[in-house]
């Protein structure tokens, strides 16, 4: 227990848990060794903020805010955050992360859904434009727009126009995949999407390959638009208050639209492929009958260079693009 519960006060003068800014990482990488040797943290500044807005942290928001400014700084990092880069943060809470992001030199559109949160961070903010702070649901808010206005207005510190937003995000975890299928298909407007995500999910999103029992239609989403990599694991003791479950940041190198596989039609794609695994263990000459008979679609896989009794864990997304597109010929 490093951390008080949800519904308990919150006491900024408590001292900072000893174990909570150890960060491992799936490989020991130079940015790990930084982690584990860094002594700064936001932990008090956090816990401080909170309690003049007298606040307890909102569970049905996700609200588990970041102690470490480490981790922070690796998030900026992994998202090669540069002078003049226009950064969109979801959910800023206390502002720690936008702090971070403010400091490389960026413009920081946040989007926040708590008014008690979104007001201070604009208090926290207010005597810089190149903060702009959203009082909003992101799943439900017009990306595009905020964003072309901001680059029509030149809000940027750097008085740059960059080509391609990033997105930098420490997000409840209850909004991750709808967030991942919101953005991964906005390559014409974000270049990098990075996010801190439950562990167990960041696993299986990034290293789900063909023939894993954790394979799904959202694997092939996501290698269909973006480049996912894992970056680091971050343990549930670098937040207040504590999740049960231990985080990790994953970064998603978004394709260009002229890069995504060849398909006639993105959404006849995905809804071959989602089809496809509505039974999992059936052959697809069973699961795909109703877009044409069996025969065809028999066919169609050997003429994919598939055998005719291919299951879906069997294809890869290349395999699956190569069915489409015969299918589709047929
Ligand atoms: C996990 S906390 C992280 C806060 C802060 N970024 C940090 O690192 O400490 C998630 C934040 O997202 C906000 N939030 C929750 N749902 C949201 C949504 N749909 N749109 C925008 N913000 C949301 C919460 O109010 C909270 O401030």
């Amino acid at each position: 227990a490093n951390s008080p519960a949800y519904d308990g006060p919150v006491d900024a003068n408590s001292p900072r848990p000893k174990s909570y800014h150890t960060i491992t990482a799936i490989s020991k990488t130079k940015s790990e060794t930084k982690i584990n040797n860094k002594d700064e943290d936001d932990y008090h500044a956090t816990l401080k903020a909170l309690n003049s807005k007298g606040r307890f942290p909102r569970k049905s928001l996700g609200q588990h805010y970041m102690l470490n400014s480490s981790v922070n700084e690796e998030l900026v990092a992994a998202a090669d955050v540069q002078e003049g880069d226009l950064v969109v943060e979801i959910g800023p809470g206390t502002g720690s992360l936008t702090n971070v992001l403010v400091d490389a030199g960026a413009t920081v559109l946040a989007i926040e859904k708590d008014p008690y949160m979104a007001a201070l961070v604009m208090e926290r903010f207010s005597s810089l434009d190149h903060v702009k702070v959203l009082l909003e649901d992101f799943t439900k808010c017009h990306i595009r727009s905020h964003l072309s206005t901001i680059s029509q207005s030149g809000r940027n510190s750097s008085g740059v126009k960059p080509q391609y937003a990033k997105v930098v995000s420490n997000l409840p975890f209850n909004i991750s995949t709808e967030v991942i299928k919101q953005l991964l298909p906005m390559g014409d407007i974000f270049s990098e999407v990075v996010l801190l995500l439950q562990e167990e999910a960041a696993v299986r999103l990034v290293d789900s390959s063909s023939g894993s029992s954790e394979y799904r239609p959202i694997n092939i989403f996501i290698n269909f638009y973006s480049n996912p990599e894992y970056r680091f694991k971050v343990p549930r003791t670098n937040f207040f208050p504590q999740p049960k479950v231990d985080a990790a940041v994953v970064s998603f190198r978004l394709k260009q639209p002229v890069d995504y596989p060849p398909v006639s039609s993105a959404k006849s794609f995905f809804s071959m492929v989602n089809s496809a695994f509505n039974g999992k263990r059936k052959m697809l000459r069973k699961t795909l009958q109703h877009i044409c008979p069996s025969l065809e679609i028999e066919e169609a896989l050997v003429s994919a260079g598939l055998p005719p009794t291919a299951r879906p864990e069997e294809l890869a997304l290349e395999d699956f693009v190569r069915l489409h597109n015969s299918i589709a010929k047929a």
